[in-house]
């Protein structure tokens, strides 16, 4: 078992606090942090990684400070920054054995790791062919395979999904599902299906702190009774409630307008329910979007 406790975790850059008394214990498992730009998910990623130093608080891998395991601890971890460089010329294989080799893995080893990771991560069959000619989804996988090269107990992936498309995005959660039994598995996303499907628990992060924590259901059930499903035909109507109230999402039909909205009372209109709270509705409700998505 792995047990990682973040305590009291803050960094500051001159005034700003980009991550400001950050508490949580981690174990085996895949953690999503989920929060809008700038609301300090890389900040804690970065210091998980040691890439950057806490400014107050202290990390704990397995009972010992991870300053004073120092080596030991790095040596477990396996990281995949938001932005990952690839050498385009190198090839799927080369690529892994160069980050194999500067991670002290050589000879048969690294060729039977490489091997293994090639497959796991479905590029074997393309593996002497140049990263430079993959796509953003294959390169990412190139990412996720050198993250593992070292067998990680704790993995840190820095907005894995930016950037790929919705195949390429399923590929990547069923991959992050079956290497997950084993290790603590951290994932920075602010796309709400990456972490509705294999997050066993959610760290909502705004303005540097954790804003709410749980699994799926903790994090829905505190959205019950505020989300409703409101019907109109009147223009004006659905103007005054998208001036009114949190709108998720605006549906238009041929002469109907249907708004699902978030609002702690129930708003007085007659074509009215409450409706099941989703993922995209919590975000709504604590990251208060500016834009409305319409379809
Ligand atoms: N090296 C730095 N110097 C100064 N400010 C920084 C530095 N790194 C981060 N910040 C600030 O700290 C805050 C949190 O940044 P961080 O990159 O952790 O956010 P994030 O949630 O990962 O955002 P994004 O999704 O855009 O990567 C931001 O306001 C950012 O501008």
């Amino acid at each position: 078992m792995n047990k990682l406790e973040i305590k009291n975790l803050t960094k500051t850059y001159g005034r700003k606090k980009a991550n400001d008394n950050i508490t949580i214990t981690l174990e085996n498992g895949v953690y999503g942090l989920l929060g809008p730009n700038g609301a300090g998910k890389t900040t804690i990623m970065k210091q998980i990684t040691t890439l950057t130093e806490p400014s107050e608080g202290e990390i704990i891998y397995n009972g010992e400070n991870i300053k004073k395991l120092d080596d030991k601890y790095r040596d477990l971890i396996g990281y995949l920054p938001q932005e990952f460089g690839v050498y385009k010329n190198f090839s799927a294989k080369q690529f892994l054995q160069y980050v194999g080799a500067l991670k002290g893995l050589t000879g048969k080893n690294a060729t039977k790791k490489i091997e293994e990771l090639l497959k796991l991560v479905g590029l074997y069959e393309v593996r002497n062919k140049a990263v430079g000619k993959f796509s953003g989804g294959m390169k990412r996988r190139v990412g996720i395979a050198q993250a593992l090269l070292n067998d990680p107990k704790i993995l840190v992936l820095d907005e894995p999904t930016a950037g790929l498309d919705p195949q390429e995005r399923a590929r990547f959660r069923n991959l992050i599902s079956q290497i997950s039994k084993d290790k603590i598995i951290i994932l920075s996303t602010h796309i709400i299906s990456d972490i509705e499907s294999i997050a066993k628990e959610t760290i909502m992060i705004k303005d540097g702190a954790i804003l709410m924590k749980g699994n799926h259901r903790d994090i829905l059930s505190a959205m019950e009774g505020k989300v409703y499903s409101i019907k109109s035909t009147s223009e004006n109507e659905v103007n005054e409630i998208q001036n009114n109230y949190k709108v998720v999402n605006i549906q238009r039909g041929i002469d109907e307008v249907e708004l699902r909205i978030i609002s702690d009372k129930i708003p007085p209109y007659k074509e009215i329910e409450a409706v099941e709270p989703k993922f995209e509705d919590v975000y709504m409700f604590y990251f208060d979007l500016e834009n409305t998505r319409e379809v």
